[in-house]
């Protein structure tokens, strides 16, 4: 096989996956898994996992004992709103839907030899990469498809400590870049960050849960727009706001080394 169809086939697999993670949100949804000791609502529902995970990982988006009961609250009021499983397999339900998150999905895929050239073994996703929990991101997407936005609801652990007693800028640019690219794959298929915009407003305190919203401005042609602002949960305070530019990639893009 020639070197050029090696590369064409490799950028197949690669496609494939990548479509596989825009569905995330498009499959059926299933029933969530709860493993938080007080959590008390009924279960709801998420997305399922694609076909191309050849085993069920963790999913980092569920409770776990870290989440503080301000965290926990506001898991329940969006995941009471996401579609629910009905009788019969139908499903009925609310407008949001919980994205699950996984610290490796590459490792997941079965993409054979031409996939295992950008795979690496010991490679973990960023914000998933601490195992002790609640020590640094703790965090849950949810998104509106009908409004095109999406929330998370974040709690900064005490490894993500910047000035005293708050969260690094660092850390809170990785969350607004994770949240829109996140928010920018469901609307627009594989893309990649091109431009961020970030300006301060005021201290995130370490430990406390925030809220951190992204909504569609614009997209046009291969560009997606997106704006985000972090606040308090209650709304009343300003943490930080950003826009940001993505631009929808081919993935021989990735294959080529950009
Ligand atoms: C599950 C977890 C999700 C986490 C999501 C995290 C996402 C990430 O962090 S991605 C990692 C960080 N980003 C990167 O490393 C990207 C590095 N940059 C690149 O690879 C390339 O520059 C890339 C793909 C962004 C654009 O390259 P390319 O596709 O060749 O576009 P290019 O032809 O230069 O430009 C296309 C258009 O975009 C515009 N554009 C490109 N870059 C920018 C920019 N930085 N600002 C404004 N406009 C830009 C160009 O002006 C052009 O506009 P027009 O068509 O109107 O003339």
């Amino acid at each position: 096989m020639t070197h050029e169809s090696h590369r064409v086939q490799m950028a197949r697999s690669l496609g494939r996956l990548l479509k596989g993670f825009q569905s995330l949100t498009s499959l059926p949804a299933m029933r969530a898994q709860r493993s938080h000791p007080s959590a008390c609502v009924p279960c709801r529902t998420t997305v399922a996992l694609p076909s191309l995970f050849s085993f069920k990982p963790r999913d980092f988006s569920l409770p776990n004992s870290s989440w503080s009961s301000e965290m926990m609250r506001l898991y329940d009021h969006y995941n009471s709103q996401c579609e629910v499983e009905a009788e019969r397999g139908e499903t009925r339900g609310g407008p949001w839907q919980r994205l699950p998150s996984y610290n490796r999905s590459l490792k997941y895929a079965t993409g054979g030899v031409y996939l295992s050239k950008i795979i690496q073994s010991r490679a973990r996703l960023f914000t998933r990469n601490i195992r002790e929990p609640g020590a640094a991101f703790e965090y849950v997407l949810f998104v509106n498809k009908e409004e095109q936005r999406c929330v998370c609801i974040f709690q900064a652990g005490h490894l993500l400590e910047g000035p005293p007693g708050h969260v690094h800028g660092g850390a809170i640019a990785t969350m607004i870049d994770n949240v829109t690219g996140t928010h920018a794959t469901v609307l627009s298929g594989p893309v990649m960050t091109a431009n961020l915009n970030i300006n301060y407003r005021s201290p995130v305190p370490l430990g406390s849960t925030v809220l951190i919203e992204s909504s569609l401005d614009t997209k046009e042609g291969r560009k997606t727009f997106i704006s985000c602002k972090v606040t308090s949960t209650d709304g009343s305070k300003l943490h930080t706001e950003a826009t940001a530019l993505f631009l929808s990639i081919n993935v021989s893009h990735l294959l080529r080394g950009g």
